[in-house]
């Protein structure tokens, strides 16, 4: 059987066995695009509102070119009628040549001035659209770092990706060209249309009778093709998230042998693009033939009665040329009137996906009046703390927990049991569902976000390395930290050993990740970070990666000074910092279970010694 791909979000969900799935069934990549949006004024003034800084300044500049560039165009059809009808072919004395010289030479200065006027257009265009392009993209990424956990989890990194990028990018367009465009087009239009009421108003309605009919034609024919090109849009997008999928995933995929079965989906995804990049191509093709039949309609209009004119001597013939010119000059502008409109649609869509992240309120924020939260000294306290990531499936169901300042506290428990939800709890990264947490004796909801976390140092288990320098990364922990205070903080975790023999020591560049690091030299770089940040709380979830023994004593050594003093979390994969830690809380399927230090856990023979024994028993 073909293989099909998803018709986006909502596919079947329906259980089936592997053999029996279809690869449409395995991966399915949520659709993202709005096919079609009708014109909205509010969310149109939004967006144009982006504008507004600049036009003051700009858009004067702007006007004036682009009323030069008009003017200078349509009077050049006006002096064509008169070297014909006066110079070259009038009607009474003999020909003029110094006349002819003349409007040939006004005809090349108006070209030059038309020139001129188009480039300082197009500069201050592109000066606005660049602007507000780039204040469009700095607002969405100010806004999405500030958006919470919870809105991270419910989106795959794509689509936020694409919002970023392919939508602000879609609106590239209409700023740069396509408003100026519309407005000249809509001068133009009634400039001409004056024109040729003026010259004959006969001629001009009859030749108009084709406007309507050309707008239409235009209009909807460029809708039918943006609606095709916006599908070509949304098939490239799934296979860039399939590419994305993939590539991220190609460790797993090789060890799997999984690479047939994943290019079998990518051939259909493929095909699929192609099959509607055809379409959308061939109607493209077929939109040039059907704007120049209608024009040809009217072209013939002109000439037909446009004869019938000179005869009865109400036309000259240099006002005919003349007249053709503009007719000429006049389908050009209704012609992009309508693609016009269809970019306007587009970036409807696009604004609309934008203004939906911009509109986004992080669930996590400042209350009212919240105040900064003093020099943390480290007593930390669960009061029922029950927390949903969902409503109606509580991950934490009634946590109580005491931590005394400078307590190192252990979380143990199985897979899902909450150990990180509690870690997450205390940064406040998610707000509680019921309960309290209280820092000090003050509720972490009451003051601000920046204080509160400022305070807590995090040490993840999957150690994010930045692309920079080795010493960029450690400083990432304090960003004003000297140079020799870095260094410090290295030694003082044991990582300056292994940083000196790099190639470049302090200064070699670490790729993307920093893949070209062991697991234990991130786990050490990213304790020199948190030791550099100095903060009263810590919060380390282990790494759960074995390394070697070496390794491990010297992570054991470089976590023994991290902890010194200061009030930790530690979400326990080795045995070694279980036994070290204070308190142990052994959590299971979100409420505590055990409470106690490591030898008073094992004296009472209940869940944690099992859990050891199971965790542990080849230790
Ligand atoms: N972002 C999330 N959205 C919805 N549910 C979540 C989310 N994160 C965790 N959960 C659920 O909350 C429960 C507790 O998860 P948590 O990550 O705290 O477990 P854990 O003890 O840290 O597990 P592990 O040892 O596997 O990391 C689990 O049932 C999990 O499915």
């Amino acid at each position: 059987m073909e293989p099909q791909v998803n018709p986006g979000a909502g596919a079947t969900t329906k259980k089936k066995t592997a053999p029996e799935q279809t690869l449409d069934e395995r991966f399915v990549y949520k659709d993202d695009d709005i096919i079609d949006k009708a014109f909205d004024w509010k969310q149109f003034t939004r967006l144009f509102s982006y504008m507004k800084p600049y036009a003051r300044q700009m858009l004067p500049l702007v006007l004036v070119m682009m009323v030069l560039g008009t003017v200078t165009k349509l009077t050049v059809p006006f002096l064509t009628s008169m070297a014909i009808d006066k110079a070259i072919a009038p009607k009474t004395g003999s020909p003029s040549l110094t006349l002819l010289y003349t409007l040939t030479a006004s005809v090349v200065v108006l070209y030059l001035i038309q020139w001129i006027a188009g480039i300082y257009r197009i500069k201050f265009t592109n000066i606005i659209g660049q602007r507000v392009i780039y204040d469009l993209r700095s607002d969405l990424f100010r806004h999405i770092q500030k958006l919470s956990f919870n809105f991270f989890d419910k989106r795959p990194a794509g689509s936020v990706l694409v919002r970023v990028t392919n939508d602000i990018n879609s609106l590239q367009d209409l700023f740069t060209n396509g408003v100026v465009n519309l407005m000249i087009d809509c001068v133009q239009l009634v400039g001409i249309m004056v024109i040729l009421l003026f010259i004959n108003w006969k001629l001009g309605l009859a030749v108009m009778v084709t406007v309507p009919i050309m707008f239409f034609v235009s209009t909807k024919l460029r809708q039918k093709i943006r609606i095709a090109w916006q599908d070509v849009r949304m098939k490239n997008s799934r296979i860039n998230s399939h590419l994305n999928e993939s590539i991220q995933g190609i460790r797993v995929t090789q060890a799997y042998t999984q690479e047939q079965e994943n290019m079998k989906y990518f051939d259909a995804m493929n095909s699929e693009s192609k099959k509607s990049w055809d379409k959308a191509s061939a109607m493209n093709q077929a939109f040039g033939p059907i704007i120049e039949i209608t024009g040809g309609f009217g072209t013939l209009i002109l000439f037909w009665l446009g004869a019938y004119l000179i005869q009865s001597g109400e036309l000259t013939v240099g006002f005919l040329v003349a007249f053709s010119t503009y007719v000429s000059n006049f389908w050009d502008p209704i012609n992009r009137l309508g693609q016009m409109y269809n970019q306007l649609l587009v970036a409807m869509a696009s604004s609309e996906r934008i203004f939906e992240y911009l509109d986004e309120k992080p669930n996590v924020s400042d209350k009212p009046g919240a105040t900064p939260l003093p020099t943390i000294q480290g007593d930390i306290k669960f009061e029922k703390v029950i927390f949903e990531y969902e409503k109606g499936r509580a991950a934490l169901k009634g946590i109580d927990l005491d931590v005394k300042a400078g307590q190192s506290i252990a979380l143990v428990g199985h897979t899902g049991s909450g150990k990180s939800t509690i870690i997450n709890l205390i940064g406040r990264f998610y707000d509680i569902t019921s309960g309290k947490i209280t820092i000090d004796g003050k509720d972490i909801r009451d003051v601000t976000l920046d204080s509160l976390r400022g305070q807590i140092g995090t040490v993840l288990q999957d150690t994010f390395i930045f692309s920079g320098t080795i010493r960029d990364n450690i400083r990432f922990g304090r960003l004003d930290a000297t140079d020799q205070e870095v260094e410090e903080a290295a030694k003082a975790v044991d990582a300056h050993d292994f940083i000196t023999k790099l190639p470049g020591g302090y200064d070699t560049e670490v790729e993307e990740r920093g893949s070209a690091l062991s697991m234990g030299q991130r786990q050490l770089l990213s304790f020199a970070r948190a030791l550099l940040a100095d903060p009263r709380i810590l919060i380390l979830d282990e790494a759960t990666a074995s390394i070697d023994t070496e390794t491990e004593l010297k992570i054991q050594e470089a976590l023994k000074t991290l902890l010194q003093g200061r009030t930790s979390f530690i979400v326990a994969h080795r045995l070694s910092t279980i036994r070290h830690a204070d308190k142990i809380v052994v959590l299971d399927h979100g409420e505590i279970k055990e409470e106690g230090n490591h030898s008073e856990l094992t004296a009472r023979d209940g869940v944690y010694n099992g859990l050891i024994e199971a965790q542990f028993r080849f230790l």
